[in-house]
């Protein structure tokens, strides 16, 4: 359903930052009156009746607004650039992917798993590499070469002792960045550092964001004192990659560009032994593109049994004991994932976030 929102000169225009309940964070684009910067707003009945959502990161058309009670109504969604799901935000521009360089070690294959699954997003990716004043700059050089070998542009950066957090910083203004990155490595310390009024409370697993830490579905925008907004989230901490094994290699930095200069002999090559493959080669992440792939190829046979249980999708059991998946012997079927299945197991993914 395709709806185009009328914007029209003096319209109050403003991004949805925080939703809670039937209510809305609108942040104001210019500051009104009685310098207010923000409303809490209700959703017209209309928006309702006609089924438009509401998520964090709409550019929104508010009506009505009560300036003394910093109240006012949703009347208009504009179009969404892009649309993050598990947790849902809409508009976001890039993922800034923070790592540590040390404590805890930094995990190559862990990386990797966060970077497919940062790509796979289709946005913008900021890799930061934090703590690195727990690093000599001779590791720090041999970190960095090791991960532009792997398409990256690392930023190395130190918190806790102020070392390129500016430089970094620089890199999100006036864009919607996602925060993501594995437990400990220091990203409430880099949210506190870049917005001071917000204080999340560091090297405590629990109670951050009040109690929306751990539910995916809670998610809020904070305001970068340059300008800009930075959402933390909690759904896109533990990534489970849902790529189909097609797309996999166009993940990876290594293989995309090995696949832009040349073509494999088989024009559904996974890259994995078939003869007169261009993706197939000594690169670093190579064995963590195999490994990713067998997960993908697992997860869309399941999801063409799901989809059709009389399904002959064959599975050879190969002399050690671990079974291989046969594309050859189904590969029409194999490709042919119902959209109700697909639509049913994102539903799946909902209700078990939900809960
Ligand atoms: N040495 C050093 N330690 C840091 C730095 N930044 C953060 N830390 C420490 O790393 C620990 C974890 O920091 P947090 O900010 O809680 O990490 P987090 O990524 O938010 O962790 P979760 O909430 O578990 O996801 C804390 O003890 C911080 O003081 C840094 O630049 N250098
Ligand atoms: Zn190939």
């Amino acid at each position: 359903m395709e709806r185009e929102a009328k914007v029209a000169t003096g319209d109050l225009l403003g991004t949805v930052v925080a939703v809670q309940a039937n209510f809305y964070q609108v942040q104001l684009d210019v500051v009104e009156a009685v310098s207010v910067t923000s409303l809490l707003c209700t959703r017209r009945t209309r928006l309702k009746k006609i089924g438009q959502q509401v998520i964090v990161g709409d550019r929104v058309v508010v009506e009505e607004p009560d300036w003394a009670g910093g109240r006012g109504a949703i009347a208009d969604v504009l179009p969404r650039q892009s649309q993050l799901d598990r947790p849902a935000i809409a508009n976001v521009n890039q993922i800034l992917l923070v790592f540590a360089a040390a404590d805890p070690p930094l995990e190559p294959y862990q990386l990797s798993h966060f970077l497919v699954k940062a790509e796979s997003t289709h946005l913008n990716l900021v890799l930061c590499l934090n703590k690195s004043d727990l690093i000599s700059t001779e590791q720090e050089m041999e970190i960095h070469t090791r991960i532009k070998n792997w398409g990256y542009e690392p930023n190395f950066i130190s918190v806790n002792k102020g070392i390129d957090v500016d430089k970094l910083s620089s890199l999100l203004k006036d864009r919607i960045t996602v925060v993501a990155g594995p437990s400990g490595v220091g990203k409430s310390s880099l949210i506190n550092s870049l917005i001071p009024s917000v204080r999340l409370r560091v090297g405590e697993i629990s109670g951050k964001l009040a109690k929306g830490r751990h539910t995916t579905r809670h998610v809020e925008l904070f305001e970068l004192p340059s300008g800009g907004l930075l959402a933390d989230t909690p759904g896109f901490n533990q990534p489970d990659l849902d790529c189909t094994p097609e797309e996999l290699a166009y993940y990876f930095p290594e293989a995309r560009t090995r696949l832009e200069a040349g073509s494999c002999r088989f024009s559904n090559c996974l890259h994995r032994d078939e003869p007169e493959c261009v993706v197939r080669g000594d690169w670093e992440r190579y064995p963590h593109y195999l490994n990713f792939l067998e997960e993908a190829i697992a997860r869309q046979t399941k999801l063409n049994q799901q989809a059709d249980p009389e399904s002959t999708v064959k599975r050879k059991t190969k002399s050690e004991g671990q079974s291989k998946y046969e594309p050859k012997l189904e590969s029409k079927k194999y490709r042919r994932v119902s959209r109700k299945t697909q639509q049913q197991s994102l539903q799946e993914l909902y209700q078990e976030s939900e809960e």
